[in-house]
């Protein structure tokens, strides 16, 4: 018998308030796979975590947890979940606390293994009172994984991180797949994304407006960027040949492009002061600024 997936939102609607926030909105974890849930702030993601955790219901649509109902507990005790905002109890040690979490899971993972994991053995007599923000990230995510879920949600679980703990982070979360679990990931950090996950899914406004392997998504931009020093306004920049998108980023003119050997003869030709010109790859950051962008969002 086929197994159901470890999460799925099936034609979910959401209204908050009146607003509608999800519309039609479906999504299916795979087992094994890292899927990072991207979009700009207040296009849905936290409340589609919402919906799958249990803590929202669907106006329309169903949302389920291996084939169950959310909030049935049978479904949520393979779940791990670490939210954006979640305090922890000032009075408490973090190994008092992992400990405690760890007991309400059929088979949990040994305390010591989940501060290890977490990055968390040498803080573990520490009070929660007395962590630094990045530090109770890492609780949050020790009590995230001590169940061994085998459906992990992340809501942003990098923020307020060092770039050394990210990456610890990002190698257990591999890992974690590569044992079997599904993992759902929010970010705004797209090297994150790009680097960790499996699959790609772009939300806007409530609506899916991508869905790929990271690597796909940056060959769907087609191309390359141009950094530069320029005096040129964006929209002349905008009508040299093969721009897809041009911006003023700080001191910089930046140019998304089709052929950057076409459109970096243009610049030459329109700017006799050009200065500083580089040229790289298109990265996931840039592929995703050109799916939002309204008027050049690439073919899906
Ligand atoms: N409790 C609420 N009541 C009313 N509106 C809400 C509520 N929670 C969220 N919203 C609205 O729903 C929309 C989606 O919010 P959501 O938090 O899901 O976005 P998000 O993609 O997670 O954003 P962010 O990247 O900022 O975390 C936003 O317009 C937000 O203002």
């Amino acid at each position: 018998m086929t197994q159901p997936p470890p999460a799925c939102l099936s034609a979910v609607t959401k209204r908050l308030v009146g607003k509608t926030v999800l519309c039609d909105f479906s999504l299916t974890l795979g087992a094994g796979e890292v899927t990072a849930l991207l979009g700009p702030n207040g296009a849905g993601k936290t409340t589609g975590i919402g919906l799958l955790t249990g803590r929202l219901r669907p106006d329309a649509g169903q949302a389920r947890l291996f084939g169950l109902d959310p909030a049935r507990a049978a479904a949520r005790a393979r779940m791990g979940v670490m939210l954006q905002a979640a305090g922890l109890p000032d009075a408490m040690t973090v190994a008092e606390l992992v400990t405690l979490q760890s007991g309400y899971y059929r088979r949990p993972r040994p305390v010591a293994e989940t501060l290890a994991l977490a990055g968390l053995s040498d803080l573990a007599h520490r009070r929660c009172a007395a962590l630094s923000g990045g530090q109770a990230r890492r609780v949050q995510y020790a009590l995230a994984i001590c169940g061994r879920p085998d459906l992990l949600i992340l809501d942003e679980p990098t923020a307020a991180m060092d770039r050394a703990s990210a990456r610890a982070l990002w190698s257990t979360v591999r890992d974690a797949a590569d044992d079997g679990a599904a993992i759902l990931l929010t970010s705004h950090d797209l090297a994150e994304a790009d680097a960790l996950a499996d699959r790609v899914v772009v939300m806007n406004a409530g609506q899916i407006v991508a869905d790929d392997t990271p690597a796909a998504l940056r060959t769907r931009t087609g191309g390359s960027v141009i950094r530069c020093r320029s005096a040129l306004p964006p929209a002349i920049a905008a009508t040299l040949p093969a721009v897809r998108e041009a911006v003023r980023d700080g001191a910089d003119l930046r140019l998304v492009t089709a052929d950057a050997v076409a459109t970096a003869r243009g610049l030459c030709d329109r700017d006799p002061a050009l200065a500083a010109l580089r040229i790289h790859d298109a990265t996931l950051e840039d592929a995703i600024a050109i799916l939002l962008t309204p008027e050049k969002g690439l073919a899906a």
